[in-house]
């Protein structure tokens, strides 16, 4: 008698499951992936860790959209270039929303992280604010201060990097840092250990935690939450979070306003009064918050991964570099902005870390509000949708042979060597969540990239203990929201006599009002 109820219950559980899965609303079949178990879907299956290098596994099996079912929530795995812009771009009204994380949404951020919203007017409100300060003619504008921040990176590296070399990590987040928090607020931040980049860093690393689909148990049954504290650590993590958050951006934000020279939080608000934004000012110190944060890691780690490419990738391409520079900005000077019509390796070579190594694997989900079909397959309402940056960024047909190879001709016109082609790039998103900093983000990894190639032999580090190079790893990643590269050190030599001449003669830039570049800036923009 028992063993037939029990037959029954599970005979049950078995049908609703698979009826699930058959998806009533359509005829049409999910795509294709591993084969799930019933009730708990392909949960035992998910990756623990750099869940990107497993999503390219299912690829080659299963083909451009992959399905798979996380108890129930299924998630749509999109591993090429042109399913990414079919679904993300040109349906952007249905795949523009995110997925609900209750440890991320409502707890750490309560609902006031940008890129955590879904595809509402509010979100709206605050995409305008954006591309009015981070579009390609706003970014534009801030070159003289990118300039200004990477002549200190340059000094800093003359001074700190050379010899046996060190992590260098530190030196390219406080010149990012700096560019962000001098545009935004009005001041620079002048040391890898300013308390304000401190606590942005430490932020950042606890919401990569919070982000993570299917890592925290609250995310999918909310219901947890109402547990005491004692069981329920999350929650004094969440708010603790929020609190720090909102402590440092409202600080931020006074300083900004009190500070003499433009500023974009100025400017920002100014809009707000004059259009007559539906905004209330702490959701705009938020914005600026999450602004800096977006641009800290994936900017920084972009650097690394370039370092890490000299390091161990080098087949040529530095040379190939360094004739375009001596041909084109010689000796006597650093390359500036302007020079770029004429280095279209430097900016090759860009393209091709944002490749090789994008900041962030596994994009930033999407969801999508209805139920559509896509190539003869259904996809659910309120699916995760994940467009796999790492395994579209190696698409052969794309982008040629030898994917897993730091190659920056690939992005050249075969024939003159100097035109870039028109390639899809993957690394900033898709459709109308694209990351509104790309140009930003763009420009100053290319000054950057430019000027260590022009002034620096970058090698491994020397071990202390062996006296011998240290082994970089060119793969040896974190897992998170961005994929950091591990811990290495690295040196800068000058190229020759003249890097050092070049780079003292400007010197230590802390000694230069950086309130009269940021006045131009301003006198820019209202131009615009
Ligand atoms: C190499 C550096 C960077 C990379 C690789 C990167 C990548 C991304 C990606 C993949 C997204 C999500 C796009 C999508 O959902 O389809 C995003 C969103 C965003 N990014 Fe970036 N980003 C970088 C730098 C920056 C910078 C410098 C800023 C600001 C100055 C910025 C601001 C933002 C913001 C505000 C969002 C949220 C947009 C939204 O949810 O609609 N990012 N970024």
């Amino acid at each position: 008698m028992c063993s037939t109820i029990f037959i029954t219950i599970f005979g049950l559980i078995i049908g609703i499951y698979v009826l699930k899965r058959r998806n009533p609303g359509s005829s049409l079949p999910l795509p294709p992936g591993p084969k799930p178990l019933p009730i708990i879907g392909n949960v035992h299956q998910a990756p623990k860790s750099h869940a990107w290098i497993t999503y390219q596994e299912w690829s080659k099996g299963y083909g451009p959209i992959v399905h798979v079912n996380m108890l129930g929530q299924p998630v749509v795995i999109l591993n090429t270039s042109q399913v990414a812009h079919d679904l993300l771009a040109k349906r952007g009204a249905t795949f523009s929303d995110r997925p609900h994380l209750f440890l991320a949404n409502d707890l750490a951020l309560k609902g006031l992280n940008i890129l955590m919203m879904n595809y509402t007017d509010q979100f709206r409100r605050h995409q305008t604010l954006e591309v009015s300060a981070l579009n390609a003619t706003p970014a534009a504008a801030y070159l003289p201060l990118q300039t200004l921040e990477s002549q200190q990176l340059m000094q800093d590296l003359l001074t700190n990097a050379s010899g046996a070399g060190t992590d260098v990590r530190c030196h390219f987040q406080r010149a990012v840092a700096s560019i962000m928090h001098t545009l935004l607020y009005g001041f620079r931040v002048k040391d890898c250990n300013d308390p304000v980049l401190q606590v942005a860093v430490k932020l950042n690393e606890e919401f990569s935690e919070f982000i993570q689909v299917g890592a925290n148990i609250v995310d999918q049954f909310p219901i947890l939450n109402n547990l005491p504290g004692f069981l329920a650590p999350w929650k004094a993590k969440a708010e603790n979070h929020f609190t720090t958050k909102v402590n440092l951006q409202g600080e931020n934000f006074r300083q900004a306003l009190c500070s003499g020279g433009w500023n974009i939080a100025k400017y920002l608000k100014k809009s707000i009064e004059k259009d007559s934004l539906k905004m209330p000012l702490s959701e705009l110190e938020f914005e600026l918050g999450t602004i800096i944060d977006a641009a800290l890691d994936g900017t920084t780690d972009s650097l690394m991964w370039f370092v890490v490419a000299c390091i161990t990738q080098d087949q040529g391409f530095i040379a190939k570099a360094r004739k375009e520079l001596d041909t084109f900005v010689g000796r006597a000077r650093l390359p500036i902005p302007d020079d770029k019509p004429n280095l279209p390796y430097i900016t090759a070579i860009v393209e091709e870390i944002f490749r090789w190594r994008p900041a962030g694997p596994e994009g930033v989900p999407h969801m999508n509000k209805e139920e559509t079909t896509y190539n003869g397959y259904t996809i659910p309402k309120g699916s995760v949708i994940v467009p796999n940056v790492w395994t579209i960024s190696r698409e052969e047909t794309l982008f040629g042979p030898d994917p897993e190879d730091f190659i920056p001709d690939r992005w050249l016109d075969d024939g003159d060597k100097k035109t870039l082609k028109a390639l899809p790039p993957a690394a900033f998103g898709y459709g109308r969540r694209i990351c509104p900093g790309r140009y930003f983000a763009r420009n100053i990894i290319w000054i950057v990239v430019a000027r260590l190639l022009w002034s620096f032999e970058i090698k491994a580090g020397i071990s202390e203990e062996t006296g011998e190079p240290t082994v970089v790893d060119p793969i040896a990643c974190t897992y998170g929201l961005v994929m950091r590269s591990l811990p290495f050190k690295a040196s800068f030599h000058p190229r020759g006599p003249w890097v050092q001449e070049v780079i003292s003669r400007d010197g230590d830039t802390y000694s230069q009002d950086h309130s009269t570049i940021l006045n131009q800036i301003g006198a820019d923009i209202s131009k615009l």
